[in-house]
């Protein structure tokens, strides 16, 4: 039987600044979140940053969406294991074969493999985009489409948007994690993310991690802010 998860909020900390990123750590608890480092933070000051989290005590997603020949991704989450991280992740649109490889690549570290998603269509898209790739379907659709293909690859679950997180909970169903950026407490700027939802109506809608960065990171009060995002989602 799965245990409720109260720790919901992943924060993206996308700083490209080291000792900014851990004064604001320091303010936090690992019973209040978890951490997400992103392809900036993890170029610019690589696993050494990743292990300082893991060993300040936080669930950390290494959030690098591999996306290569099965052979690499399989030793990449591999290496990620070895970090110790929480979760990592792939695009789905690597194929099945990648993310088989990849999933079988963490069997041997047992109860402490990570999880592993696959990345669907970026919370950064939306139709017109897709169609300039060649892809006629909806976003939601394509979604869908993507998400079966992780969860045949025996993959934990997806990062999608919470737009998605209705349909995807009704077709997949409940223990198929759905990761959801694209987060926007009211007020705040969209930026550059297109499929968006409030913190609230997300995990209404079957979210089971928000992952959020700027609002809380750009806040004038990050920590006040998080903790006014639990409070609504509590
Ligand atoms: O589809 C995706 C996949 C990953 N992301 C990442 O999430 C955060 C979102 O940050 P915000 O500042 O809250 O927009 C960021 O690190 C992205 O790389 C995503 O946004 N969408």
């Amino acid at each position: 039987m799965s245990q409720i998860d109260s720790k919901k909020v992943l924060i993206a900390l996308d700083y490209d600044n080291e000792q900014a990123a851990l004064n604001f750590v320091k303010q936090l608890s690992p019973s209040e979140c978890r951490l997400k480092v992103g392809k900036e933070m993890f170029t610019y000051f690589g696993p050494q940053f990743v292990k300082q989290l893991v060993d300040l005590g936080f669930d950390v997603f290494l959030d690098l969406k591999f996306h290569d020949i099965p052979n690499t991704v399989a030793k990449a989450v591999a290496a990620a294991a070895e970090l110790g991280v929480w979760m990592v992740n792939v695009h789905a649109s690597g194929g099945l074969e990648m993310m088989q490889k990849a999933k079988l690549a963490l069997e041997k570290y047992g109860e402490k493999a990570p999880l592993l998603i696959a990345v669907t269509v970026l919370t950064s898209m939306d139709q017109a985009q897709l169609l300039r790739l060649g892809i006629e379907k909806t976003p939601q659709d394509q979604v869908v489409y993507l998400a079966k293909l992780a969860q045949e690859a025996g993959l934990d679950g997806v990062v999608c948007s919470a737009q998605e997180a209705k349909t995807l909970k009704m077709s997949l169903g409940g223990e198929f994690k759905l990761i959801t950026p694209g987060i926007r407490p009211l007020g705040s700027d969209a930026g550059d993310q297109k499929r968006i939802m409030t913190p609230q109506k997300a995990i209404a809608a079957g979210s089971d991690y928000l992952v959020i960065g700027r609002p809380i990171t750009q806040a004038d009060d990050p920590v006040k802010t998080l903790a006014e995002i639990n409070a609504s989602i509590a």
